[in-house]
């Protein structure tokens, strides 16, 4: 039982993601089931929440707040809500353009609540890129959505599992853009980021990070690719010293075994399908994703919509779970270091 004043509780907001696949029904049977030490605000539609958790047959009270009112200390079965109305109901498991503006209505104002300090943190349950997309807005992801709307440079999408965390230098890139875009700038600002938000949101002193190539073998001395010789060497040598812990390049599909894994910190991948797919081979269901390099909180599910699943009771909520108490530790450490 938490015994802290409820007023001290961070305050975490919570979208409702893609509201045809499994993002109500996770958020339903989290906040049914387990008990989490904070103020949490779910923003999204109270119709759509209370027709799922019908589908599911659970039985929550789920209650929008008043205007400008804070949401209470979180019990199991009970939900606040901050209402933001979708333009039609949603069926699980049915994709429909028109609620697509709603999906990125309850991020804007999730991202606008975190800035102005209404909110301490944001957890992303999952949206689906392409029906965003089919609106004419181009969406590659939350990442990409909070780096624009919070004017930041330089982000990074780092996921964790209890095994390992894996970073990215690219994010949603088509593969044939991926070479142009690791330069030794981007390198720079990546790694510098994960270092520093290693230290500050891990507590991690010394963080000790291995570094992938980008072509089989880390390019087997030039004779397979030259973006190690060219490019990411020379900027992890610049990193180096100045002081940086940095093990690589190196071959990717060595990287990921047990000696190296069990004497870093961290891996940084060179794009998406190099370093997420062993996380989620060695993690799904439990894992984190985290958007570091943001003057918010921002965390999310290590899972997309599933719409397969949607309104069927088979979803897991166990990455939700992780991924609201992440953004919980890391509201309450903030609060640490800005007294
Ligand atoms: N944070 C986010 O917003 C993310 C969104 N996505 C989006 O999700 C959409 C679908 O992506 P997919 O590649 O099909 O991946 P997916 O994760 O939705 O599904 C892959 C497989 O895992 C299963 N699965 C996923 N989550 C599960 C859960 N909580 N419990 C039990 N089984 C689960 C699904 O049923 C499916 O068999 C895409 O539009 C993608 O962009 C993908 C990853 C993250
Ligand atoms: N595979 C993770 C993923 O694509 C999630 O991206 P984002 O929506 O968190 O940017």
């Amino acid at each position: 039982m938490n015994q802290a004043s409820p007023d001290t509780l961070p305050i975490i907001a919570i979208t409702s993601g893609e509201p045809a696949g499994i993002g109500p029904d996770i958020i339903l049977s989290a906040l049914n089931e387990s008990s989490f030490a904070a103020r949490l605000v779910i923003l999204g539609d109270v119709d759509l929440l209370r027709s799922r958790a019908k589908t599911l047959n659970l039985k929550l009270d789920i209650e929008p707040l008043a205007p400008n009112a804070k949401p209470p200390a979180h019990q199991p079965g009970r939900i606040s809500l901050m209402h933001i109305p979708m333009a039609e109901m949603a069926q699980p498991g049915q994709l429909n353009i028109a609620n697509s503006p709603y999906v990125l209505e309850t991020l804007k104002q999730a991202g606008e609540g975190c800035l102005s300090g209404k909110f301490d943190g944001i957890v992303t349950p999952p949206v689906h890129k392409g029906i965003l997309c089919q609106t004419g807005t181009h969406f590659s992801g939350h990442t990409e959505f909070f780096q624009a709307q919070c004017h930041s440079p330089h982000v990074v999408m780092m996921l964790a599992s209890e095994a390992m965390k894996v970073a990215l230098v690219t994010t949603h890139l088509p593969l044939k853009d991926v070479s142009e875009a690791i330069t030794e700038e981007t390198l720079r600002k990546v790694t510098l980021a994960l270092h520093r938000d290693l230290q500050t949101k891990f507590g991690i002193e010394q963080p000790r990070i291995l570094v992938c190539g980008l072509n089989p073998h880390a390019g087997e001395d030039g004779h397979l690719g030259r973006e190690e010789i060219e490019t990411i060497t020379p900027a992890l040598d610049k990193l180096r010293s100045e002081g940086l812990d940095l093990i690589g390049p190196l071959p990717a599909d060595t990287l990921f075994t047990p000696n190296y894994l069990e004497n870093a910190d961290c891996a940084l991948a060179m794009y998406h399908d190099q370093g997420l797919p062993v996380l989620k081979y060695s993690g799904f269901g439990n894992a984190v994703n985290i958007t570091l390099g943001l003057p918010i909180i921002r965390t999310s599910v290590d899972h997309g919509t599933a719409i397969d699943l949607a309104g069927t009771g088979n979803a897991n909520h166990g990455s939700l779970n992780v991924a609201i108490q992440h953004a919980i530790n890391m509201a309450n450490n903030a609060k640490k270091f800005s007294k």
